[in-house]
């Protein structure tokens, strides 16, 4: 079941989902994932307010921006959390949940200002503070300036306890949605063990048998196929979707969990996949178009020379925030 915005007006008439107008009395009512594999749709998000859905996530009226929800591709980011704390001391981290170093905040900052100029209508995070981190830091760059907000509907309560009342508030917010689904590979008995000491217990080869094989798990841990079993089946499930509906997705995850994902966008065997590294805070671009996916590299910074990862309606995009700040 994918995640999905659908419309619960106040009266019992159907709102079509492209409609653009401001309506009264209407409750968005999001509904994401929930934290399980059978993907019971959650319950309703209701953000307060009189707004449709096509304004909530691509109309910025601060900027005044209209992006043309219905254009033929949507952009997806990837990016790694930024240096973790374990990271810097050479531990397996895995499932741990621990956060970024300083070094790790400056990569996520630095990565915002390099998707500074993309348009972002949803996020996706991990259910881990490094990943969630990264999002938000990121966020803080973005020429869009709208405020990033994690969806908390695990309860009834925390459903209505997070409801917002603004409409205006509301169309300047992205909805953050976070995935267990989407963590770090589990690292099993390895989690906490410095990798070089670990190294020289079980052997260099044996370690790098455990860190980069696709099927070969560590001790009690995943394999990179079933981090990639519950990692690409949610990509598949819930962010696909928003992709074809032409929203555009940022993906902050993990290393081993956004290989798998981009052994499925990148159609790479289980081979290929062992020389694919992810380093921290760099985001990945990739055009989403006709059911296809195609890499676009990693943006450059915007103050940067260079030839940007755009493709031509992004780059108009990009030009009617420049033309704003002229
Ligand atoms: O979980 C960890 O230790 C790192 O995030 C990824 O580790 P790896 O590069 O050894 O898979």
């Amino acid at each position: 079941m994918a995640a999905t915005f659908i419309y619960q007006p106040a009266s019992a008439t159907d709102l079509p989902p492209s409609s653009s107008r401001i309506f009264h009395n209407l409750s968005l009512r999001f509904l994401s994932p929930r934290f399980s594999t059978n993907a019971s749709l959650h319950k309703p998000f209701p953000l307060r307010g009189s707004i449709s859905h096509s304004s909530v996530l691509l109309h910025s009226p601060s900027l005044s921006l209209s992006h043309n929800s219905s254009s033929s591709e949507s952009s997806l980011i990837l990016i790694r959390h930024g240096e973790s704390l374990w990271n810097e001391k050479n531990l397996f981290t895995g499932c741990c949940d621990v956060p970024l170093t300083k070094r790790g905040v400056e990569e996520a900052i630095e990565a915002g200002n390099r998707i500074s100029y993309i348009p972002v209508d949803v996020i996706f995070t991990s259910a881990l503070i490094r990943a969630q981190m990264t999002a938000m830091l990121a966020m803080t760059q973005h020429r869009q300036k709208k405020v990033p907000i994690i969806i908390h509907d695990e309860s009834e309560q925390a459903t209505t306890w997070t409801r917002v009342f603004s409409e205006k508030t509301t169309e300047q917010s992205i909805p953050v949605i976070t995935a267990w689904q989407l963590n770090e590979r589990m690292y099993g008995e390895l989690q906490g063990l410095n990798k070089q000491e670990t190294a020289e217990r079980y052997g260099k080869e044996k370690v790098y048998e455990w860190r980069r094989s696709y099927d070969i798990p560590p001790p009690k841990g995943e394999s990179l196929e079933m981090c990639s079993q519950r990692a690409v089946a949610y990509f598949k499930d819930f962010i696909e979707p928003q992709l074809k509906s032409g929203k555009h997705v940022m993906v902050a995850a993990h290393g081993n969990s956004l290989r798998s994902i981009i052994m499925y966008l990148d159609r790479l065997t289980s081979q290929e996949v062992t020389d694919l590294e992810l380093s921290t805070g760099i985001p990945l671009l990739y055009i989403y178009k006709e059911g296809k996916f195609t890499s676009r590299g990693s943006p450059v910074g915007p103050t940067e020379a260079g030839v940007y990862a755009y493709t031509q309606s992004l780059a108009v995009y990009r030009q009617q925030f420049d033309e704003l700040s002229h």
